[in-house]
């Protein structure tokens, strides 16, 4: 891989331990993928922040790390909301380990953001084309492919190398050609809500990490793709789709691409499955959550009209950014009238605070695939509606 006089300067050491370390591991990068050079970078998204993903070897690896990122970087969420931790009964060892893990991060330069929607936040905006190395795989999602922008999926270190570096090499979803569909997926019926989780949770198993080109009869929103794009990203390992004459890049004419030679549809009762898998857990839910990934303004004020004049009766947690909720104070406070908890800086997923449950609601099929997995406990699935109405006891 071609570096300049001063990358080499780097990787030789005369910057510095850590930013010889972290140019390293680009290098390395760039070498197996067959970069041809390191391009700059305009924000980095680090994921891996969670005590509960990262344990100890984890926080002695940024602990050693010196030095400043050179673009905006944030955080993916954490194990815990970090202003108010004891709300969920997390126990006070776990939050010494997040506390120290949040404070290593920030003597880099890393503002304590922790959100896998980054595209929400205010001096963070991120433009067609743009490259950018993001950690968390909704996030990459959304970027590559309701934005355009362009980042492969990075793992915490190179994520965390290319904001200190300030670049990221040069291959994979960064280069045009690498960016073009090579599965038609049909979506002939109407879509809305959280059938777009549903029908990810389902496409993604079938494209893997192929990138899919949608042809749908329902316009989506963006927080719908949101939702679509997070779940084939964990059932599969979908990094990038296109919606035929809604994403940017599909719908730019300099976008050369043939159509995919494979061409699947998905049918109504591939979707209805998702909902009706839920029925079998006939025991019940004992908890309900919502914001995977964490939920916009938009997404929390449908919650607060769905919850005005009622109570729950379970715990009901709504995720969000902290930038989010303290935006939109107001609505936090409708939604907290209910008895819900707005919770933010960590999700259902990444947080030990689940684990003592039983069953979990979700209107995400990103969740209702990782639930399971990494709370170790059941998961069912449904709309917001569903969800509102579960907490609420009235069904
Ligand atoms: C499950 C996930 O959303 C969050 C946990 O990942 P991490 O601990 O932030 O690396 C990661 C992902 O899907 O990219
Ligand atoms: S599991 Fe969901 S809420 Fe948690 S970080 Fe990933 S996308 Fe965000």
């Amino acid at each position: 891989m071609y570096l300049t006089k001063d990358e080499e300067k780097t990787l030789r050491g005369d910057d510095g331990e850590t930013l010889r370390k972290m140019i390293e591991i680009l290098v390395a990068l760039g070498d197996i993928y067959g970069a041809d050079a390191l391009i700059p970078i305009k924000s980095a998204q680090v994921s891996g922040v969670s005590y509960k993903t990262i344990g100890d070897a984890g926080i002695e690896w940024i602990s050693d790390l010196k030095g400043t990122v050179k673009v905006p970087t944030v955080l993916n969420p954490a194990g815990m909301d970090m202003n108010n931790w004891e709300r969920l009964g997390i126990d006070p060892k776990f939050a010494a380990k997040q506390i120290e893990i949040i404070n290593a991060f920030g003597s880099l330069g890393i503002a304590p953001k922790c959100t896998c929607t980054p595209y929400y936040l205010s001096g963070f905006d991120v433009q067609y084309k743009d490259h950018l190395a993001w950690g968390e795989s909704s996030a990459i999602s959304y970027a590559n492919s309701v934005l355009g922008a362009r980042t492969n999926r990075e793992g915490g270190p190179s994520a965390l190398a290319a904001a200190l570096v300030g670049k990221t090499p040069d291959y994979g979803y960064h280069k045009v050609e690498n960016r073009k569909p090579d599965i038609e997926i049909n979506v002939d019926f109407e879509t809305i809500g959280a059938d777009y989780g549903a029908l990810g949770y389902v496409a993604g198993k079938v494209i893997g990490s192929r990138i899919p080109l949608f042809r749908m009869k329902s316009v989506p929103s963006k927080d719908e793709m949101k939702m679509l794009g997070a779940a084939m990203a964990a059932s599969g390992a979908v990094a990038l789709y296109h919606i035929d004459g809604v994403t940017p890049e599909i719908t730019d004419i300099d976008f050369v691409y043939e159509k995919p030679a494979e061409s699947v549809s998905i049918e109504r009762k591939d979707i209805d499955a998702v909902y009706e898998s839920s029925n079998a857990l006939a025991d019940g839910n004992d908890i309900v959550t919502i914001g995977c990934p964490h939920c916009s303004k938009a997404e929390l004020e449908q919650i607060a009209a769905l919850l005005d004049g009622k109570t729950v009766v379970k715990e009901f947690w709504i995720f969000t950014s902290r930038e989010i909720a303290e935006q939109n104070k107001a609505l936090v406070d409708k939604i907290e009238k209910s008895g819900a908890k707005v919770v933010c800086d960590t999700c259902m997923v990444v947080s030990p605070a689940a684990n003592s449950y039983n069953c979990m609601m979700v209107n995400s099929g990103k969740a209702f695939a990782y639930v399971p997995s990494m709370c170790g406990i059941k998961a069912t699935y449904g709309t917001a509606d569903a969800c509102v109405k579960d907490a609420t006891g009235e069904i």
